[in-house]
């Protein structure tokens, strides 16, 4: 296992994949539901189960653009206790065991607190990658953005079906690691079917950039994986649907089992 500082960081895993012709799975988890320690051991198992990145998200009181299950997951983590600087331990201590690199996921309001350049120290030191903010506009990504290129934080930007082509242009001109191609409107959590718009997005996207775009929002089957990546998408990022199996496990040990039968049958759909 690689560890620490010989670790890809994520648009390199992102250039070995594409060199094997392969797209990433990137499954997204809650940190604290049901408990930091199973988290920790979800992280894991994800990894072995052949994760290309992990999206670990910091539980939030008012997660605006989230849908029931990952808001039930954030209750239910804050009501266990969970902090920033509790995950923060967590991720220090696994983050050395795992091959996969890891984007954190957090709302601007803790960023704010502790300051862009302090908050972007603390998760360098922990061994964090990656950065997604869901909730801070292009216009304002600017001091974030520089701050974390000079701290080695690759920041992910997000671009939504309703995002005008010139603004999509710009948000793939900026975002570092991967474009975020999020595949509908409104909040995340399982949908029947693929929008299909996604390829035509998909399309427009890398007409303006040959950075990597990973699609999310709604994705839950073999199938929906499929169709994206045969779209040209570089990665398909699995939230709900994975934090649905701790959610609603009898026991954290059920959680486990749960994540990783489903993480498996995921990946083995990917190309
Ligand atoms: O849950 P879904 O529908 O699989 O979507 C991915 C998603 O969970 C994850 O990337 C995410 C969690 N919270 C978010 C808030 C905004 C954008 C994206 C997210």
């Amino acid at each position: 296992m690689e560890g620490g500082a010989g670790k890809r960081g994520v648009a390199g895993t992102f250039s070995r994949l594409r060199e094997q012709g392969k797209t990433a799975f990137i499954p997204f988890i809650t940190a604290g539901d049901p408990d930091l320690a199973t988290t920790s051991k979800a992280l894991k198992i994800l990894d072995s189960c052949g994760s290309d990145v992990i999206e670990v998200g910091v539980p939030y009181s008012d997660p605006l653009a989230d849908g029931p299950v990952i808001q039930a997951a954030a209750t239910r983590a804050l009501k266990k206790g969970t902090t920033f600087d509790s995950v923060i331990a967590m991720l220090k201590g696994v983050i050395p065991e795992l091959s996969c690199p890891i984007v954190l996921f957090t709302y601007y309001n803790p960023i704010l607190k502790r300051g862009v350049q302090n908050f972007l120290a603390i998760i360098k030191q922990a061994g964090v990658h990656g950065l997604v903010v869901p909730d801070l506009p292009l216009e304002e990504t600017t001091l974030l953005r520089n701050e974390a290129i000079m701290q080695g934080i690759e920041l992910v930007l997000l671009t939504t079906p309703t995002t005008p082509i010139e603004r999509m242009k710009e948000i793939a001109k900026a975002s570092e690691g991967f474009i975020y191609l999020v595949s509908s409107v409104g909040v995340t959590g399982a949908r029947s079917n693929v929008n299909l718009h996604v390829e035509y997005l998909l399309q427009e996207i890398k007409k303006v950039t040959d950075k990597p775009v990973a699609v999310g929002f709604g994705i839950s089957t073999p199938e929906h994986v499929k169709q994206i990546a045969g779209w040209g998408a570089d990665g398909v990022i699995i939230g709900s649907a994975i934090v649905r199996q701790l959610g609603e496990a009898a026991s954290p040990e059920e959680g486990l089992k749960r994540v990783e039968e489903y993480a498996k049958s995921m990946k083995a759909a990917m190309p």
